[in-house]
């Protein structure tokens, strides 16, 4: 099946600071596909390359078969954009700016958009300088999907919303996965994140650090807890990808991603280590792992969604 989005070896600086240091990245279609990472990870850089408003200075990213730099102006009439603080006219009425962006787009737009409006409860009459930032976030989302995009990309689109709005929002993302479209999503907030990903890409520094879809990744990713005899006992790391570490005088703690059982039975069998514990973390516990942690960036072939 042929990628939303793909992404090659896609870099960004600004002055003094790299902000994405070679992005890779497949995003299969119909999913809702979630980007976590921490403050300055990258997130919005890479999506405002998405969505043409950045230039990358170097590799390669495509939406729909199309090139972000060459083929903006067409993407953008494909896909469905949220930005995290949506700019909208603000001494405009819902209705009139429905209106107003219909002119944009096909036949067809503002009947949508009017019944999302509606959907939503939104006053369609009032302007928006005296609308709540909920209200607001439903305009906004109204607007992005009125065209039936086969690509909604939303960037942080609950941040202050009550859980309310919030529930709704999540639950109209799950809604267009179903029906066979594609929603990116990026976002700090992992137990919304948990209730309507199907994939999970986390972006640390600049690179995606781990991508996988979100069932295998909390069945392949374990937390091992080692006593050890003495603090100063030496012994075998298990196989698999250690996503952090830490220590705590005759305690270790390993999150390790694909674990593989024969090494753990070696250290199992290892003089000075006392116990070995397997516990299954939870996904805020694997988002700190791998944004506190010593993990590396995935090699290029391994991040692939298709
Ligand atoms: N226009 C800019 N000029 C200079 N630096 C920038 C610019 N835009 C982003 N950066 C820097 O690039 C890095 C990545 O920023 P970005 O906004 O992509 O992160 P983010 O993951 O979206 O963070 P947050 O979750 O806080 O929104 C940060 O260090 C940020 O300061």
């Amino acid at each position: 099946m042929n990628a939303v989005i793909s992404v090659s070896q896609v870099k960004k600086g600004f002055r003094g600071c790299d902000a994405l240091r070679g992005v890779n990245l497949e995003v299969p279609p119909g999913v809702v596909f979630a980007l976590l990472g921490e403050n300055g990870a990258g997130k919005t850089t890479l999506i405002r390359i998405l969505t043409g408003f950045l230039e990358a200075d170097s590799g390669e990213a495509q939406i729909l078969g199309m090139d972000c730099r060459a083929q903006s102006l067409e993407i953008r009439r494909r896909i469905g954009y949220v930005s995290d603080a949506p700019a909208l006219y603000d001494w405009m009425t819902p209705e009139r700016i429905g209106w107003f962006t219909a002119s944009f787009y096909p036949p067809g737009f503002q009947a949508r958009y009017e019944q999302l409006l509606r959907q939503f409860e939104v006053p369609a009459g009032r302007k928006i300088r005296h609308m709540s930032k909920g209200q607001r976030a439903k305009v906004a989302l109204a607007l992005a999907v009125a065209h039936e995009p086969d690509l909604l990309i939303l960037d942080e689109p609950t941040s202050g919303l009550d859980p309310l709005v919030r529930r709704q929002f999540l639950e109209s993302m799950v809604d267009r996965a179903a029906t066979g479209r594609t929603v990116l999503l990026s976002s700090h907030q992992i137990d919304e994140v948990e209730r309507v990903a199907d994939w999970i890409a986390i972006m640390r520094d600049g690179v995606i650090t781990l991508v996988e879809p979100l069932q295998e990744l909390k069945e392949a990713t374990q937390q091992v807890l080692i006593s050890l005899t003495d603090p100063l006992v030496e012994f075998p790391m298990p196989n698999g990808r250690i996503l952090n570490q830490t220590a705590n005088g005759r305690q270790r703690q390993l999150v390790v991603h694909r674990l593989d059982p024969d090494s753990l039975q070696v250290l199992r069998n290892t003089s000075g280590v006392q116990n070995v514990e397997i516990r299954t973390p939870t996904l805020e516990e694997i988002f700190i792992a791998c944004t506190r942690g010593d993990s590396q960036p995935i090699p290029a072939e391994a991040s692939t969604g298709t």
